[in-house]
């Protein structure tokens, strides 16, 4: 695929090691992107294609396992919402997502009491099956962790803060890695994939199998594909810095559609959040920007919350009924 014909913007990471003037300009286009999208390719990470390639291989491995094993670590056992996904077991907009995953947290004894999203906090369930997905894990949280922490230390500059904001606000970050598989279906109509969401963090990285279309994302009303490109990642923001700052920066509505069968889709999103009991601070920006902020989008149907605790775990018990009806039943109906 030709560059010029990708409906996203594409930035290199490599640029903040070219000089100050050239950093200057990535971070303006940085948050051109952001401001405009809310979406980007983001090339120049220097992740290496190995880890990719190794990572790319466990997942592959995960789902090929005998389904008795992945069940064996099934979501539904974990309060925290961690382990496997079988195919139907998520919802977007009530509707059903036809995908299976792993969602793999920060490794932590569970916390007894204090605010319901500590609930969120707690171990992870690794398959007896494949003990090599840990390692692999591991080195992908380290090395996607140094990416954001770039990125958010140039968008930080970007917006007028000093380049440590995000540190300094963040906590020890609740990251999530999802590990997903998109079956193929035969269906004449597309599917849900996932359906149409904004991400409830602050940002995400996903990483897509090569040449595996299906992501699109709405510009100016119209679905548009977001499909993969070698060595990228594609970029998103999440509702929480939208919200940090006052709809300067835009959360995206995105969606994947289903592969037509026997094909199949690997993608693994990796969001990079604040601690749950965070508070992400108003962003003081510039008078020419805060002249462009939008306000954040208001949808009763879905209220951002400062605390990223609230926010996570909004969209955890709106995605997960099944663990939510048997872990958390009087959250549930607290909710109702
Ligand atoms: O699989 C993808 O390409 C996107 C997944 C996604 O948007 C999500 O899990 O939040
Ligand atoms: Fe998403």
């Amino acid at each position: 695929m030709h560059m010029a014909d990708l409906t996203l913007p594409v930035l290199d990471l490599s640029r903040l090691d070219r000089g100050a003037h050239e950093a200057d300009r990535f971070r303006a286009d940085l948050r051109a992107a952001t401001h405009d999208v809310g979406f980007f390719y983001l090339t120049g990470t220097g992740v290496s294609e190995d880890l990719e390639q190794r990572m790319h291989r466990a997942a592959r491995d995960f789902f090929a396992l005998p389904l008795a094993d992945k069940l064996a670590i099934e979501n539904v056992n974990s309060p925290h919402f961690r382990g496997y996904t079988r195919i139907g077991g998520e919802r977007t907009q009530g509707e059903v997502d036809w995908r299976e995953q792993i969602d793999i947290g920060p490794e932590r004894e569970p916390v007894a009491g204090g605010p319901a999203f500590n609930r969120l906090i707690g171990p992870n369930q690794w398959p007896a099956a494949q003990p090599g997905l840990r390692d692999v894990v591991a080195e992908w949280h380290a090395t996607l962790s140094a990416v954001s922490r770039r990125l958010l230390r140039a968008w930080a500059q970007a917006l007028g803060e000093t380049e440590s904001y995000f540190d300094d606000h963040f906590g020890e970050p609740s990251t999530l890695i999802k590990i997903v598989r998109y079956p193929g279906t035969d269906q004449p109509l597309p599917q849900q994939g996932v359906g149409a969401h904004k991400d409830s963090g602050v940002l995400t990285l996903l990483w897509v199998e090569p040449g595996k279309g299906g992501l699109q994302v709405r510009r100016d009303g119209q679905w548009v594909d977001a499909p993969p490109v070698p060595g990228a990642f594609v970029v998103n923001i999440g509702e929480l810095l939208e919200y940090a700052t006052g709809g300067y920066l835009r959360a995206t509505d995105h969606r994947v559609v289903s592969p037509v069968a026997p094909d199949d889709r690997i993608s693994i999103p990796f969001f990079f959040n604040p601690a749950l009991d965070a508070k992400l601070p108003l962003i003081d920006l510039p008078a020419e920007l805060a002249a462009q902020a939008r306000g954040v989008t208001e949808d009763p149907s879905n209220p951002i919350h400062s605390l990223y605790g609230e926010n996570a775990l909004k969209s955890r018990l709106r995605a997960h009924p099944d663990v939510a009806a048997i872990h958390h039943p009087d959250l549930v109906a607290a909710r109702a």
